[in-house]
């Protein structure tokens, strides 16, 4: 071991004995513990770039999630700066999390979206030449600076993978932690990236992250190694010092052998089982194979980082968020316009083959009852676009809005708001195009209320519909409400008069019928079409059983106090947004 007794700045961030546990199924749908994470310790200091590396499905990723506080549920263990005992969230403020996933805005330029994270960041504290000439300065330093106003999706791989990290640097965090940074990166993007975060280590920062497979010229430029095998540590000391290290077991690493691949040879039991002997003999993670200069450590310094509250906590209001996240929507919504004109169009077309379809309806007593029909097919065809209208954009934005959400850019109710406001007139103009396509094309009178009233019902459930979408979303993850989304409606759909009538059901149930939108807006979209006083219609042929608007009401169970429905739908809709925005994590 080299014996020279090293200097760092007074910032340690250590970890000690943490066991993260996960329930997995078993073939009897049990749910049973499985230990990832077995009582680890281990630090990492100021100034150093620290490398985390073990086989694929050793834990790496695990840790990193860990101690960043992504994972806290089932995490137990303590965290300390300088030997003081500190909260995950203290963790949380002091750290930016670089994931692996690519979670970038395609459609947003380097510049916007840098912009953005330093809004989030500091609001209107900074002037505007301060913001990019901060800008400047980050982009110079990754190397980006003549691709200012490129839109995301047209960088390479590489500049992809340091504006993401541009982004986290922007909020100036003490710690960084980075999930397989070089992953997809050729050697030489490899070494620029590696290189870059060194250079941040110059400035205080700590700076950690997962590496597979390091070749033995990158392994060398990490200070710092911490080397995972099935949840326990197996090493930890500088990545100069590996090699005295297993030299001691008597393990001697072969003459020009990577001595990152040695080790994990190692942990792979290629060399006979050495595992037990690396574990204990760095006391899993409790012992560091480095000389430091301890007394260096000022204890008190903690206070510097904890008392600190606004260092990477939102400083903004919930107010300038969902300015700047409408803002971003609307940039992206304007370059990318697929999905909005999908949705005008579909509005346009479906409003024209309904027209057709239900020609001449308005006025013939032949087919009076089609009237009602159209009215529920009107409302089914509102609902389910408007019900999936924004949980169709997760799959695409959900790793964006976790990453920026857990990175503390806004909150769960800034964000709903924003995508509730910022959708509710994209809604307001597809019923106004298909109700207006529909009302003239079935020829029903052209009675302004009447328009209007059948207008309301549409767009009143539209809204409602669109944040029960919102709100499953919110309640369950991305796969559950694309497989469930559709089949939750069901309960709605069976109590809305339409399958089954409300006088032949049990006296108990009545009440699911009243308090039902789906029920409120069938009905409420059929009064608005043959209520209201509606005259006979015209009967065309010898015989017309329902020319008389009020015998299809009574028939078909559809009489409703109009208030009753309306009042009903926007009570629906604002318990779901008092349920939505009452949301923390996203
Ligand atoms: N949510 C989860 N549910 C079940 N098992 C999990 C979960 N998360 C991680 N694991 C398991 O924990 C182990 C460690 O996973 P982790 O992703 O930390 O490995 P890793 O070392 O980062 O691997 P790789 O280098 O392949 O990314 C793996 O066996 C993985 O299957």
């Amino acid at each position: 071991m080299d014996n020279s007794v090293i200097n760092r700045e007074n910032f340690k961030f250590a970890f000690k004995n943490v066991t993260y546990n996960i329930g997995v199924e078993n073939k009897f749908f049990r749910r049973k513990a499985r230990t990832i994470l077995n009582q680890i310790s281990g630090e990492f200091r100021a100034n150093e770039i620290s490398a985390i590396i073990g086989l694929s499905g050793s834990g790496k990723s695990t840790l990193l999630d860990c101690l960043s506080g992504f994972r806290k549920n089932y995490t137990n263990g303590s965290f300390l700066i300088n030997d003081n005992e500190i909260s995950v969230e203290t963790i949380k403020r002091l750290s930016s999390y670089f994931m692996q996933e690519q979670t970038l805005h395609p459609f947003l330029t380097v510049t916007e979206i840098l912009i953005f994270s330093l809004s989030m960041k500091g609001g209107d504290n900074l002037k505007e030449n301060e913001k990019n000439l901060r800008i400047e300065q980050i982009l110079e330093k990754l190397s980006i600076t003549n691709r200012n106003n490129t839109l995301i999706k047209d960088l390479s791989g590489g500049e992809k993978k340091r504006l993401q990290i541009a982004i986290e640097l922007v909020r100036d965090p003490k710690i960084l932690f980075l999930d397989e940074p070089t992953t997809n990166l050729d050697s030489f993007s490899t070494v620029q990236c590696i290189n870059f975060l060194k250079s941040l280590t110059r400035e205080q920062k700590t700076v950690i992250c997962t590496i597979h497979q390091p070749s033995a010229s990158i392994f060398k430029m990490f200070d710092h190694i911490y080397a995972i095998s099935n949840g326990f540590c197996i090493y930890q000391g500088s990545s100069k010092n590996l090699i005295s290290f297993l030299k001691e077991l008597g393990l001697t690493c072969p003459l020009h052998y990577n001595p990152a691949d040695f080790l994990l040879e190692i942990a792979n039991n290629d060399y006979g089982n050495y595992n037990k002997l690396l574990i204990d003999k760095i006391e899993n993670g409790k012992r560091n194979y480095e000389n430091y200069d301890e007394s260096k450590f000022d204890t008190n310094s903690i206070e510097v980082f904890t008392k600190e509250k606004n260092y990477k906590e939102n400083s903004v209001s919930y107010f300038y968020q969902v300015h700047h996240l409408m803002l971003r929507t609307f940039l992206s919504t304007t370059r990318d316009r697929t999905l909005f004109f999908m949705r005008f169009g579909l509005h346009l077309i479906i409003g024209i083959a309904f027209g057709f379809i239900y020609k001449d309806i308005g006025r013939k007593g032949s087919i009076a009852l089609d009237n009602y029909r159209f009215a529920i097919i009107s409302i089914c065809f509102l609902l389910y676009t408007s019900y999936h209208s924004l949980y169709a954009k997760f799959p695409l934005e959900f790793p964006i809005i976790k990453r920026e959400h857990f990175n503390g850019l806004y909150g769960a109710k800034a964000y709903y708001t924003a995508m509730i406001l910022f959708d509710a007139p994209i809604i307001l103009i597809c019923c106004i195009i298909y109700t207006s396509i529909t009302f003239f094309l079935t020829d029903q009178p052209l009675e302004l209320y009447r328009y209007l009233m059948f207008l309301m019902i549409c767009l009143v459930m539209s809204y409602a519909a669109q944040s029960l979408g919102i709100m499953f979303t919110s309640l369950m993850n991305i796969q559950m409400t694309t497989t469930f989304g559709t089949i939750i409606m069901m309960p709605f759909f069976l109590f809305s008069s339409f399958v089954i009538f409300s006088k032949d059901t049990h006296p108990f149930l009545i009440y699911l019928f009243d308090a039902n939108f789906m029920n409120m807006a069938f009905k409420g979209s059929v009064n608005s079409i043959i209520g209201l006083n509606r005259t006979k219609f015209e009967c065309d042929e010898f015989y017309c059983h329902y020319s008389d608007p009020k015998k299809i009401l009574r028939d078909f169970e559809m009489n409703v106090d109009m208030t009753h429905a309306v009042l009903t739908l926007m009570i629906t809709y604002d318990l779901e947004m008092i349920f939505v925005l009452k949301e923390e994590e996203i």
